[in-house]
């Protein structure tokens, strides 16, 4: 199942640019120089310990937090300057995928697809309507599910719709926060499978956030590593494997043995 891992680093601008990014919250220094680029069609996966910031980075991402300094573009604009409305439209670009897959439980699983995209997308008939959820299920696979509640899927079946969910308005960028966090090795397997086909089929540029080694070493093409603030190693999963650096090794060993 191990992919190839090329590196795709392209003539294109980056979708995503950090560069001399800082956050601190009081005394506390989270992000201490940040710099990464993701280039059209790539996947990188951010790994890290618990706590050393890997959510803050996501948040600056889509503007939810500021910088306190260095600079953050996603699709060419700076994303702390954006007002409210220009924010939002750039936010539809970006697809998150949840650790709790954050679907509406008192929705069916069309209803939770349908919501977003006509929420977002306006003077859609009815079957235009139907016709994006089915594709988007069929993407996942779970067209059969489309009449079926939330609390009758298994918890990787919520996964798969709550990714159908986001792929439904086409985005440019996908976010997923530990995607394979809580299942089995056989529908982790399953998601590793998937998010690699959303890269493939819709053309996206995605952010993996992970403890999974084996999710980071099969969806990836470059992995960045989130230590003290910085990214100590960007590199192909063999490149920050093949380490003679004791903390990477103790990284790596503990999470294996996870
Ligand atoms: N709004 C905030 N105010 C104060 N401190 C915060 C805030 N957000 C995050 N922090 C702190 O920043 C640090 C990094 O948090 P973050 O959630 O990014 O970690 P993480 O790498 O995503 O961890 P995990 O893998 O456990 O999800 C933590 O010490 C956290 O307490």
């Amino acid at each position: 199942m191990e992919r190839e891992n090329r590196h795709i680093v392209n003539d294109h601008a980056p979708v995503i640019s950090i560069s001399g990014l800082f956050k601190s919250f009081g005394e506390l220094p989270v992000l201490q120089g940040i710099d990464l680029n993701l280039y059209e069609g790539e996947n990188i996966a951010i790994l890290g310990k618990s706590g050393s910031g890997k959510s803050v980075l996501i948040k600056m991402i889509v503007g939810l937090l500021l910088p306190d300094k260095g600079l953050v573009t996603v699709l060419g604009q700076n994303v702390a300057a954006l007002n409210r409305k220009a924010l939002d439209r750039l936010r539809l670009h970006i697809g998150f995928s949840f650790q709790n897959s954050a679907l509406y439980d008192s929705m069916n699983v069309f209803q939770n697809l349908a919501f977003p995209l006509t929420m977002n997308v306006k003077h859609l008939n009815r079957l235009q309507v139907t016709r994006a959820v089915e594709e988007a299920l069929e993407a996942v696979g779970l067209r059969d599910k489309i009449r079926e509640m939330p609390s009758d899927l298994s918890g990787g079946q919520r996964k798969r719709i709550g990714i159908a969910r986001t792929l439904i308005l086409k985005p440019k960028i996908m976010l997923y926060d530990e995607p394979t966090s809580g299942l089995d090795p056989v529908t982790s397997a399953d998601i590793i499978e998937l998010i690699n086909l959303v890269q493939s089929q819709y053309h996206t540029s995605s952010l993996i956030i992970t403890h999974d080694l084996t999710c980071a070493k099969n969806t990836a093409n470059r992995i960045a590593m989130l230590s003290k603030g910085k990214f100590s190693k960007i590199g192909s999963f063999d490149e920050l494997f093949v380490t003679d650096d004791d903390q990477l090794k103790a990284f790596f060993n503990y999470n294996f043995l996870q």
